[in-house]
């Protein structure tokens, strides 16, 4: 074997394919690239969608998505790896046992649930299971307002609630949490999240509100890129902080793909 074969970052999505290429595990792997990580998929549903919408989805069973993982873990040496859509129980319980069986380092678990368009990726009886069974294996945890207020069963209103629901999240075990804010007024000027680290340290990250329609895939891609600082050896911190300057570059430098609710720009930032 040739022992120079796994020098080079290599990280990993167990994610959905959305076959517009704006989300899911597409949007991952277009971080990836331009993070200069090696990225591999574990896809674990197939979406069929453009910039109008999802209108369709089926996911993969859940034998093959064994097969996946172990190919992987067979060849590859994984840094980090993230998570996307899971569908339902079955898949997450699935995920949670080949997370357990294999080394695929620290876990960022983006807990997909809906589209910021309104389209369910996860099944509302499976939150109980992503709560129990994976949240507890999660080094970095990013749900956005929605998913935030689902996992931690209660409502955010403002700051006060974004700071009790990361405590909320890191008591039930997800070792960092970074909540996203709303960005749902045209006339707000920032857009704020609120991480809370293993240690303690908290902090908000702010950057200007962009009005555009351009946002399909916006928190696949900052997990995706958490995942890639991760996979390069960078600390929790530092990974969160890239991510959120990486994705609202993404956002402000537009590209014109699609009809609708486009992609964003992944070649817009530059460090
Ligand atoms: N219109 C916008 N202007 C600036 N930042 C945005 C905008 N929409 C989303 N973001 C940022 O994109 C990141 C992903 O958040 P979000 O879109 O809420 O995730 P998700 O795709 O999981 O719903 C966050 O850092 C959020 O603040
Ligand atoms: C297959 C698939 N996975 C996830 C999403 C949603 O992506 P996300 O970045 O969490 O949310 P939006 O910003 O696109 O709303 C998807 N569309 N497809």
């Amino acid at each position: 074997m040739n022992k120079m074969a796994n020098e080079f970052p290599q990280v990993l999505t167990i994610a959905g394919s959305d076959s517009d290429g704006s989300a899911g595990m597409e949007a991952d792997l277009h971080t990836f690239f331009v993070r200069h990580v090696y990225g591999m998929a574990v896809v674990t549903a197939c979406v069929a969608g453009n910039s109008y919408g999802i209108h369709a989805s089926h996911p993969l069973p859940v034998d093959f998505i064994d097969q996946e993982f172990k190919d992987i873990a067979d060849d590859f040496k994984v840094l980090a790896c993230k998570t996307g859509m899971l569908a339902d129980s079955e898949l997450i319980n699935c995920v949670v046992k080949n997370y357990k069986k294999y080394d695929l380092g620290p876990l960022v678990l983006d807990p997909v649930i809906m589209t910021k368009h309104g389209a369910m990726l996860l099944e509302e009886s499976a939150y109980a299971t992503l709560r129990s069974q994976l949240l507890p294996l999660a080094t970095v945890l990013t749900p956005n307002f929605f998913e935030a207020e689902k996992l931690a069963e209660m409502t955010i209103k403002n700051d006060a609630d974004m700071e009790t629901a990361a405590h909320k999240l890191q008591k039930m075990g997800a070792k960092n949490v970074m909540i996203k804010g709303q960005h749902h007024d045209q006339n707000q000027t920032e857009v704020r999240d609120f991480a809370l680290l293993e240690s303690g340290k908290s902090f908000w990250l702010s950057a200007p509100y962009v009005n555009t329609e351009h946002v399909n895939g916006t928190g696949d891609s900052l997990s995706a890129c958490i995942t890639a600082e991760i996979g390069k050896g960078n600390s929790i911190e530092s990974a969160i902080k890239t991510a959120k300057k990486f994705v609202n570059a993404a956002i402000a430098n537009e590209i014109a793909v699609g009809h609708k609710f486009g992609p964003i720009n992944h070649w817009a930032y530059q460090d």
